[in-house]
């Protein structure tokens, strides 16, 4: 059961619902060794939902990692509503939240309540405030009784839901999701999904499913690290899911994605 009024979770009373994040990035590059993943992305953008779609290893899991500000571009800008985001930690912490696809590339801590008062003592309050604050989290979603619970014993799904407890506890104004349903059962997915739809911040989700994407209002297309198309989530989805069944109806498949 969602416990109590969901359009509080993870923001304040008082904080401002969907104000758009503004992302900026300039001519940024990110390589791996010799495989140039982005290049030269430039982007000016004001985000509520947006929706983030390509093919596998067409760079969004990348793009999440520098919007997120968990690596920095090896040329070029990134700005989150101002902030350098791979620079200024403590800022971008309050700017830019990520849930990874896999819980277990997120969680560090042995039990729910580190994790999920690691983050708030990294944007600044002290241990006790942090974990009161991280207890206030886990009333919010009904998993008070999770407090001492040893992440190692929970499933994938309830892995998931303390990363999502542990980036919304932070109350960043963006919050990126890449392919947060990606081996959930339904009643774990409808129940995340949920979670995610009352989430007071803007989204970016990338997914390969555009049923997930539903309720988003922009699409951003990325095709070998360069972006195929931006603009109305209806348009752009359509012409994606398009020139992907045509991809995937082709005999010849010497086109995969690099
Ligand atoms: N650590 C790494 N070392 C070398 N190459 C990498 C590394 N991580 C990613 N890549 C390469 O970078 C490219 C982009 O990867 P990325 O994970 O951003 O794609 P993606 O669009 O998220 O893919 P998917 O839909 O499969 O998750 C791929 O060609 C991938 O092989």
């Amino acid at each position: 059961m969602i416990a109590q009024d969901m359009t509080q979770i993870g923001r304040t009373p008082a904080a401002p619902v969907r104000q758009a994040s503004q992302l900026h990035l300039e001519a940024a590059r990110f390589a791996h060794g010799e495989k140039v993943v982005l290049d030269a992305l430039t982007l000016d953008l004001a985000v509520t939902r947006l929706a983030v779609v390509g093919r596998n290893g067409s760079g969004k899991s990348t793009l999440a990692r520098l919007l997120a500000g968990l690596v920095a571009p090896q040329e070029g800008r990134v700005r989150i509503n101002g902030t350098d985001v791979a620079r200024d930690r403590k800022a971008a912490l309050g700017e830019v939240g990520i849930l990874f696809q896999n819980p277990d590339h997120q969680i560090i801590f042995p039990t729910v309540l580190e994790e999920l008062a690691f983050g708030l003592a990294q944007q600044g309050r002290k241990k006790a405030a942090a974990e009161a604050a991280a207890r206030a989290v886990l009333a919010r979603f009904g998993k008070s009784h999770w407090e001492a619970a040893y992440i190692n014993t929970l499933s994938h799904g309830q892995k998931h839901l303390v990363c999502l407890m542990a980036v919304t506890a932070m109350a960043p104004r963006l919050l990126i999701l890449d392919e947060p349903f990606a081996g959930l059962d339904i009643p774990t997915r409808a129940q995340l999904s949920r979670y995610l739809s009352h989430y007071t911040g803007n989204l970016i989700h990338i997914s390969h499913d555009p049923a997930d994407l539903a309720g988003y209002d922009q699409a951003l297309w990325l095709e070998r690290g360069q972006i195929a198309a931006l603009g109305a989530r209806d348009r752009v989805i359509a012409d994606y899911v398009a020139r992907m069944t045509e991809l995937g109806e082709a005999d010849d498949i010497a086109d995969l994605a690099g």
